[in-house]
């Protein structure tokens, strides 16, 4: 569990260290004044924030090719009361730029201008061998292309090591070059690599970052092999709730201004046609902007599901339109629960 270390108030993110969750942090939280923790799963994250041992917590939501991170939005839905209290206050975005880690005895010694050094990688392997062949078949006549090759011999890999989002995100490359590899799940992709760092026979192989190649001591295999080069993975930080009226009164900014975004998620009665209908008019009767619908099953039924909305705007002591939605969509949906606004940073 996070410890409060030299008195700075704690910051709990998905480690261990080097995971892009990590950067997210090291992005928002200056580490002179807050003592980061990494954690071993998005929930321990929130459990942090929730039983108060951590000031702030930060996870990953969603990413720009591979979508949202489920387990994230489970832990906001939070189907067996547990994280009551947790609401988003920020947003950070980091661009998402993955390599194939691994051990490889056939070393150069190059370095990358873009990571500190003290981070980096002892080894970046030069020496490309394989051959970068895409093979249409019947069922993929047009099989996308990798925009990356191995950078050296990586037949010797039978299994992969990666967070879950990271296979979706580096489709091209895994199907042309590691097809028959074993995907391994794991909690992090910095949890992937200090993994393969223990296995010295290089048979097996991480999709993580540079900076975690650099911290665990493994070779880049490849770099850049995600399928889009603006690959970005969006992450939230979480507080805890102060009190029932946490949220609910915040004041400043103009109406109608977009650079706050709010969350919020609800219920609807699925037997009764035009629910789902009904709760999203709720906003544009007041013309907010919804900008994004996520689903996650409900947990009481099986085909029900739980709505996340996100919103451009944020309450205003009850008077504003989001307030005024939010008052309205109470009459029309099952349940709703308010998780919290913060400052847009796309773009800054
Ligand atoms: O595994 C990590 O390094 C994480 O921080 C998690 C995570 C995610 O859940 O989306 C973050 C960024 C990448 O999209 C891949 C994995």
């Amino acid at each position: 569990m996070a410890q409060e270390s030299d008195q700075k108030p704690v910051v709990t993110y998905l480690g261990p260290q080097a995971s892009y969750t990590h950067q997210a942090a090291l992005s928002t939280f200056n580490t002179s004044d807050y003592a980061l923790s990494p954690q071993i799963t998005i929930e321990d994250v929130f459990a942090s924030v929730q039983d108060g041992t951590a000031h702030r917590g930060v996870v990953p939501f969603e990413n720009s090719s591979n979508g949202s991170v489920v387990f994230t939005l489970d832990l906001f839905a939070d189907l067996n009361a547990k994280y009551p209290d947790i609401l988003v206050c920020g947003e950070s975005y980091i661009a998402v730029s993955h390599c194939l880690l691994g051990h490889n005895p056939h070393l150069s010694t190059t370095t990358s201008t873009t990571v500190p050094s003290h981070l980096l990688p002892t080894h970046i392997i030069e020496s490309p061998l394989s051959s970068g062949a895409v093979t249409p078949t019947t069922r993929d006549p047009a099989p996308a292309k990798p925009t990356a090759r191995p950078l050296a011999d990586i037949s010797r890999i039978t299994t992969l090591y990666s967070h879950p989002q990271a296979w979706g995100q580096c489709k091209a490359f895994l199907n042309t070059y590691l097809k028959g590899a074993e995907r391994h799940d794991v909690s992090s992709t910095s949890r992937a690599a200090e993994i393969v760092a223990g296995d010295a026979s290089g048979a097996s192989a991480a999709i993580s970052s540079v900076v975690a190649a650099g911290i665990h001591g493994v070779d880049v295999l490849a770099r850049g092999i995600e399928d889009r080069g603006d690959n970005t993975t969006r992450f939230f930080v979480i507080k805890r709730k102060k009190g029932e009226g946490d949220g609910e009164g915040e004041t400043g900014g103009e109406e109608g201004e977009g650079e706050w975004k709010s969350l919020v998620s609800f219920t609807v009665e699925h037997g009764n046609p035009g629910a789902l209908a009904k709760s999203l008019k709720a906003f544009e009767r007041f013309g907010i902007n919804v900008t994004s619908i996520n689903t996650r099953p409900s947990g009481v039924e099986n085909w029900n599901y739980i709505f996340f909305v996100e919103i451009k705007g944020r309450r205003r002591a009850g008077e504003g339109s989001v307030d005024l939605a939010l008052k309205e969509l109470d009459t029309v949906c099952r349940g709703w629960r308010w998780l919290g606004s913060w400052e847009n940073r796309l773009g800054k």
